[in-house]
């Protein structure tokens, strides 16, 4: 039988052996007064399909900007990003919102629902973005995926902050997306919540998901597959299903 869970990842981006997001030699600078700062120096790093990935790194490390970068939300100074083998880079501005809209879901650490909205009106407005009339089923089925099917007329403030947190995710998956990338996700959230979050995460992953996430959080890195450090806007360390101690030990070296 299909859980809600597999309907909601659904067969469209399995893996088929090629990485979901595949940086080559990327650059991205900033213009800074009379200086240049240079967020990502020549990374080249694959983020595999099917498989969580965590990003972690001192602060002004690039995290972040190699999230938006790999989301389409920011271009590269130099450098090739290619989002499940299509390079987005020589993408142009339209070709790249669409992009954005069926192939990339994004999760933020302050959740970014609205507030006025219920969690099935949330739900529906990627879909309404791009154009599409969201069908009631599909709606439900991915709030029933992330356990919050009977939570679906209520609006974000009467819900829990873990709650908003599974609101955003089902938003994000709505649209089935190829990769799905999370800033900080559980920065806001208590221990519990926050748990509850990279379980869904975790079984999102087992559907056959392809996740990036960026954590400051020894303990939610350890809930992915892998993890990048990243220093100075280099790749400079990599570890496979490290534990939470070998997480926080590299970064403890890192900041040293
Ligand atoms: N729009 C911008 N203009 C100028 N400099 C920027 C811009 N965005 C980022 N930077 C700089 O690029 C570097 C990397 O920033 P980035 O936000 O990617 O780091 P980060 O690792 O995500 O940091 P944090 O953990 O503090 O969120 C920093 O030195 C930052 O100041």
């Amino acid at each position: 039988m299909t859980t809600p869970l597999e309907t909601a990842v659904a067969g469209r981006h399995r893996p088929r052996g090629q990485p979901a997001v595949d940086f080559r030699a990327v650059s991205r600078t900033y213009a800074a007064g009379q200086h240049e700062v240079r967020a990502l120096d020549g990374v080249t790093v694959a983020f595999p399909a099917g498989s969580w990935t965590a990003v972690m790194g001192p602060s002004g490390s690039g995290k972040s900007t190699l999230l938006h970068c790999a989301a389409g939300l920011e271009r590269v100074t130099t450098g090739q990003v290619l989002l499940g083998g299509e390079d987005i880079t020589t993408a142009d501005d339209a070709h790249l919102t669409a992009l954005r809209r069926s192939e990339i879901g994004f999760v933020f650490q302050s959740f970014n629902l609205i507030g006025s909205l219920t969690a099935e009106q949330n739900v529906a407005l990627p879909l309404r973005l791009a154009g599409t009339r969201p069908s009631t089923k599909d709606v439900r089925a991915v709030l029933a995926a992330v356990g919050l099917d009977d939570r679906r007329r209520h609006r974000p403030r009467e819900l829990s902050g873990g709650q908003q947190q599974r609101v955003a995710i089902a938003r994000a998956m709505v649209t089935r997306p190829r990769v799905l990338f999370a800033d900080e996700p559980t920065g806001a959230l208590d221990s519990t919540a926050a748990r509850k979050v990279l379980g869904l995460l975790r079984d999102l992953v087992t559907a056959g998901q392809s996740i990036v996430m960026v954590t400051h959080d020894p303990s939610a890195a350890a809930s992915a597959d892998s993890v990048v450090f990243l220093r100075d806007g280099r790749v400079v360390d990599h570890a496979v299903t490290p534990t939470t101690p070998e997480v926080a030990d590299r970064l403890a070296r890192l900041k040293a």
